[in-house]
């Protein structure tokens, strides 16, 4: 299998591993590589994309990934669906295997980086579990991290700060990509804090204990291992305190997905207004990528920003598709000027 097949079989890979939607495979290109070629050549097709779905590779293949997903392989086609090829046992075998599977309530998934480097989470299967909707990484999480492989240097060698980090995908992907000096990644949610815990650690980064003043030390550890040096904070946007804060020091202050429900928007304007009190040449950049879902939500959002007196612009962003494969035309970054 060559050229287009092999290409086709790296957009299945990438969209299996991470997780996506069943919608968001490219079925539209199957099918056209499908009816052009001869049935010998459609049953070696699926053979080759079954095989770009890890859980069907002997351990020793699987480049960088130490959980594959499981159950993903039922949404590969029938052969008898869309051509008159003959069922190959293999994909019998995969479908048997997976259907085995015990269901659960935690997957993981795997993200793939430009570098071939693979990000990895444990994830909720559910969208809202444990009360939160912080235990899965949303599309906004995805645009940002892709803006922030576009854009190193908006993180190289400073302190970046994570509000509402949830499973903590953004964070891992710049600390893989953009060699930030500190990321403090951050969230109140006890379950999302043990979970983004566990992905740090899942893909191969030392926590520093939890503390409010990550700028001590920073300096000196960080020449030694010119490793980025990450934590996690409890932070609660409605109790944290502008000393608390400005403790932090932090350059960039980055969030995905935060603005969903007026109460919440309205303390994350009430902290991010503590930092206005800066001089301006100590003001955090601050980023934050949201999912319009409701108009009316980022109007309020927008009003509420107007009122505490913070600017803020639209990024222009081109995606390249490196984690977001449909079009997502409601996702948006915005910068805020305290
Ligand atoms: C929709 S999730 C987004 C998670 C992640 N940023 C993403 O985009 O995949 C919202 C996150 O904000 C956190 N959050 C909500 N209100 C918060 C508050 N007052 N203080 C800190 N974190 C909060 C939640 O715990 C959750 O992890």
């Amino acid at each position: 299998v060559a050229g287009p097949a092999q290409c086709l079989g790296l957009l299945f890979q990438r969209r299996f591993l991470s997780v996506r939607q069943l919608r968001a495979m490219p079925w539209a290109e199957l099918e056209q590589q499908l009816r052009a070629g001869p049935e010998r050549s459609q049953c070696s097709l699926l053979a080759h994309i079954l095989h770009q779905v890890p859980h069907n590779e002997p351990r020793s293949h699987r480049r960088h990934l130490t959980h594959p997903p499981s159950r993903f392989i039922t949404v590969l086609p029938h052969p008898h669906e869309s051509t008159a090829a003959e069922p190959l046992d293999e994909l019998y075998d995969a479908l048997a295997r997976v259907l085995n599977e015990e269901e659960s309530t935690q997957c993981y998934k795997s993200y793939l980086l430009p570098s071939g480097e693979a990000v990895t989470l444990s994830e909720s299967v559910a969208i809202i579990s444990q009360g939160t909707t912080g235990l899965v990484t949303w599309d906004a999480a995805l645009h940002l991290a892709e803006w922030a492989t576009e854009n190193p240097a908006v993180f190289t060698n400073r302190t970046v700060l994570e509000l509402g980090s949830g499973v903590g995908f953004t964070g891992l992907v710049i600390c893989k990509t953009c060699n930030p000096k500190t990321y403090i990644f951050s969230d109140y949610h006890h379950c999302v804090l043990k979970q983004l815990t566990e992905n740090i650690r899942l893909n191969g980064f030392t926590l520093q204990p939890e503390t409010m003043n990550p700028a001590q030390g920073q300096e000196a550890e960080r020449k030694e291992s010119q490793q980025p040096k990450l934590i996690v904070a409890e932070l609660d946007w409605g109790s944290v305190t502008e000393k608390q804060l400005l403790a932090l020091q932090a350059d960039v202050i980055i969030a995905a997905d935060v603005i969903y429900d007026p109460e919440v928007t309205l303390s994350l304007t009430g902290m991010l207004q503590k930092f206005s009190t800066l001089r301006a040449d100590r003001k955090p950049e601050i980023y934050i990528a949201l999912t319009v879902r409701n108009p009316d939500t980022y109007h309020t959002f927008q009003a509420e920003l107007d009122k505490a007196g913070i600017r803020w612009q639209i990024i222009p962003t081109h995606s390249n598709r490196i984690f977001l494969h449909d079009t997502q035309p409601n996702v948006t970054i915005l910068q805020l000027f305290t």
